[in-house]
């Protein structure tokens, strides 16, 4: 005999019910002898719990009612249906009149459910010509006085179930009611929610069966609840104690007992889904999985209560007190946490208990509040647990840090001594995107970034599509997914929480959404997007101004804009303060040097001791080009900048290349890098524009470009023999002190020296230390240009990745 147990979702209306029939008559074809469990169709028993509070409430239940009726006959009109109907009304109505109800009657009215879906499909089945008897478990299956939470009294109701089946079965196939049972005085019990499987695990201990084939309508034992997990994997197979903790743990597939009677007879369990005929499902068997599982479960309607008292310390008997006080009140605790100190226990309840335990507990406690050993206690409603079934302590510093960088921070958190099995308490509102960061780290499936990018000029486009190219690689070769959910220029904003394609020029052109950095923010939480990181690719100081307020919603940092780093060292340190707090980062390799491993090198070098004591350069690459050529060519200087404007390579006003704020502020960069406090003002600055050229637009400056040539071709030829000229930045001074000295100047150094040897528009970097005494460490290469500053800012983002 098999016992075969169909849920709600597989015996709704339509697709479901007819393939359940489907199933049954095949089995009955094959001469399989079975008996079926059933559940409430549908949402029968939601439906009847909302009609209860309604009715309880006073509000008007007739249509709600009408509906409900035509759902449950639905195209079956021969089945009578008018005893059920009848009982419900009375009851809603008796509800209504007293304006409450106790469990007794709520049982009495959910019960309902079960009896009419079994009533359903065995009419359906005899008006087929199959042979089959519907079987009310009310009188099978008795049960202690819990009404909402019945536990069977086994002896009593083995013997009615094997009668029951002596009587009824041969070819005749049982149909059997789930969830429901009776006390002694034949009065309905159920046996809690989701409890038709545990029926159905019932009944196949009592008849000996040789297999539960539990039919749902997922493919079987997740990961997590692939309903809040979209990653969660199938796990094909599982002991029967992996399966009894997650059951116990809230994996709601799974009521808390159904393992139980299964284990006594060494029952297997098979999860199938009704829908997908092809599916492997998940087994469940007494043999233990060699690798050790690993799930999530969640109990969701959950509330925290916190017994404070300074008296509560070192004093004996209060945990007693506190389950004596409960367990009278008929209120199991779920998780419990005890400190040693003065701030008390805490414990998870069930939300629809909570007032009922504080009640027993002020009651218990009274006496000890006017000694004032009990000062509070207090309820923080709406959270959840998750459990981590198959969890020791020695890793689960690896979810605990993931759920921190993402801003989660338990309320609590407990460990079973034996077993494997670790539970956090979160706020309910945190509950999705928590579930998402622990079996991201658990099951080292891709790790999903999500990255806000800011500003698509030439570097921020670039960028943009080199992530979109090598998305798929990255993803297959690093296990992270690169998901780029927000992209906005100072106008408009573009959000896509599964991430934008390669049509997102046009979509942001065409977006109707306004920049805004609050909606970004709320996107992120409104979609539970996990490892944050923001991208600033606009030259704005408005934008940085925003760093902050990023930092505090959870964002890590990554940057080509300079600015935040040169304003004032009061807003730079302010930021670096909030980031610690926060315990986020901000990158910004591509300040200095484009994708040159520069920024890095000197943070480390400086991190682990070494005494940086000079850092010299050509920072720019524009100005590297116009002194490299004119030193090399025999041309007039305008003629060379002439030919780096018509190339592109300079600002639009090429002044702001040659007034050398840029060089500047690439120095105070490095500089704070190693802890000095300068600001801009302190670097010392030659501007190669003449003063009374500074004034004026770009185009006159321009024209006037031969104005230029005599000073700088007089610079050229004072030289000495060999030498050539470049624009260098230089820090120097006593660098372990607070401020060095910063200076931006055009010098005159030997044909063959490092300096001297540099091409094209590349940038050079001498790194002198006291290790490396006067042979410094060089770092040379393309320093300016779209495509390798955004593979520098790529290369930031890809960093922080790792370390999420
Ligand atoms: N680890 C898990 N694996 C699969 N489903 C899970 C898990 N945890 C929770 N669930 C939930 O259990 C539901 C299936 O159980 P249930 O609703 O009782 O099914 P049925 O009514 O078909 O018996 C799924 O829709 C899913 O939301
Ligand atoms: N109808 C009941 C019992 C039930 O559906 O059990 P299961 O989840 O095992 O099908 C409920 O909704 O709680």
């Amino acid at each position: 005999m098999k016992v075969v147990k169909f849920g709600g979702k597989s015996l709704a209306n339509g697709e479901g019910i007819n393939t359940v029939l489907e199933i049954i008559e095949e089995k009955i074809k094959n001469e399989e002898r079975i008996a079926v469990v059933v559940s409430a169709r549908g949402k029968t028993t939601d439906q009847l719990e909302n009609l209860l509070e309604k009715a309880s409430e006073n509000e008007d239940f007739a249509s709600a009612f009408e509906k409900f009726k035509a759902y449950q006959i639905s195209e079956y009109d021969f089945v009578d249906f008018s005893e059920e109907f009848k009982n419900i009304e009375k009851l809603l109505e008796g509800v209504r009149l007293l304006g409450d109800y106790s469990a007794k009657i709520k049982d009495q009215l959910l019960s309902q459910g079960e009896l009419m879906s079994a009533k359903l499909i065995t009419e359906i089945l005899k008006q087929r010509g199959y042979k089959a008897n519907f079987t009310d478990t009310r009188k099978l299956i008795k049960t202690d006085d819990i009404f909402g939470n019945a536990q069977p009294l086994d002896a009593l109701s083995k013997e009615n179930v094997l009668e029951h089946f002596q009587e009824f079965n041969g070819k005749t196939v049982n149909i059997v009611t789930g969830f429901i049972g009776s006390n002694a005085k034949n009065e309905t019990t159920t046996l809690g929610r989701n409890g038709s499987n545990y029926t159905a695990s019932l009944i196949a201990n009592y008849l000996d069966a040789e297999e539960l084939q539990n039919y749902t309508h997922v493919d079987g034992i997740y990961t997590a609840n692939p309903d809040l997990v979209p990653s969660a994997q199938r796990i094909d197979q599982l002991s029967y104690n992996e399966a009894n903790e997650l059951a116990n743990f809230g994996a709601t597939i799974l009521h808390a007992k159904t393992i139980i009677p299964l284990i006594e007879k060494n029952i297997p369990l098979r999860i199938l889904n009704t829908f997908n005929n092809d599916n492997q499902g998940t087994l469940i068997t007494a043999k233990p999985n060699k690798e050790g599982m690993k799930s999530l479960s969640v109990l969701e309607h959950t509330a925290l209560l916190n017994l404070e008292g300074r008296g509560l310390l070192g004093k004996s008997g209060v945990d007693a007190r506190v389950f004596r006080a409960l367990g009278d009140a008929q209120i199991s605790v779920s998780i419990i946490s005890q400190g040693s100190s003065e701030r008390g226990i805490g414990l998870v309840v069930d939300a629809e208990n909570a007032v009922r335990a504080v009640k027993a507990l002020e009651r218990e406690f009274e006496s000890d509040f006017y000694s004032k050993d009990v000062n509070k206690i207090s309820v923080v409603d709406d959270v959840s647990v998750i459990s981590i079934v198959g969890q020791d302590l020695s890793t689960f510093h690896k979810p605990y840090d993931a759920l921190i960088r993402n801003q989660i921070v338990p309320l609590l958190f407990n460990n079973t001594v034996t077993g494997k099995n670790v539970s956090l308490v979160v706020k309910k509102s945190q509950l999705n995107k928590a579930l998402n960061v622990i079996h991201g780290e658990i099951f080292e499936i891709c790790k999903k970034i999500n990255i806000a990018i800011f500003g698509h000029g030439t570097v921020g486009g670039t960028l943009i599509n080199q992530i979109l190219d090598s998305a798929a690689t990255i993803e297959e070769r690093k296990k992270v997914k690169l998901n780029i959910f927000a992209v906005s220029n100072s106008r408009k904003l573009l959000l896509h929480a599964t991430g934008i394609g390669s049509e997102w020029k046009t979509q942001l052109e065409e977006a109707q959404q306004e920049a805004s950095i609050d909606e970004v923010i709320k996107y992120a939480k409104l979609f539970h997007l996990e490892n944050l990181i923001a991208v600033d690719n606009t030259a704005s100081e408005a934008f940085v101004q925003n760093y902050n307020k990023l930092v505090d919603h959870g964002f890590d940092l990554v940057s080509s804009n300079k600015i935040a780093n040169t304003l004032g060292f009061d807003f730079y340190k302010e930021l670096r303060e909030n980031l610690e707090k926060n315990q986020k980062q901000y990158l910004y390799e591509t300040n200095v040097g484009a994708g040159l491993p520069l920024i890095d090198t000197i943070r480390i070098l400086h991190l682990s001791g070494e005494n940086i004591t000079r850092i010299r350069g050509v920072f720019s690459g524009t100005l590297s080009y116009l002194f490299n050529t004119f030193s090399a060519e025999d041309r007039t200087f305008s003629s060379v900048l002439k030919e780096a404007i018509d190339k592109g390579f300079t600002e639009p006003d090429p002044r702001e290349d040659l007034n050398g704020n840029d060089v500047g502020r690439k120095l105070l960069i490095l500089a704070r890098e190693l802890d000095l406090q300068n600001e801009f003002n302190d670097v010392k600055i030659k501007n190669l524009v003449p003063e009374d050229l500074r004034g004026g637009d770009a185009k006159t400056f321009v024209s006037r470009l031969e104005e230029l040539d005599a000073t700088y071709q007089k610079v050229k030829e004072e030289q000495k023999p060999n030498h050539v000229l470049r624009y260098i930045g230089d820090l120097s001074g006593d660098l372990q002190q607070d401020k060095g000295e910063l200076e931006v100047a055009l010098v005159s150094v030997p044909d063959d020296s490092s300096l001297g040897q540099v091409k094209g528009a590349d940038s050079i970097f001498e790194i002198y230390t006291e290790s490396y005494g006067d042979r410094p460490i060089v770092i040379q290469g393309a320093g300016a240009g779209a495509a390798v500053t955004a593979r520098g800012v790529f290369g930031d983002i890809l960093k922080l990745s790792e370390k999420k």
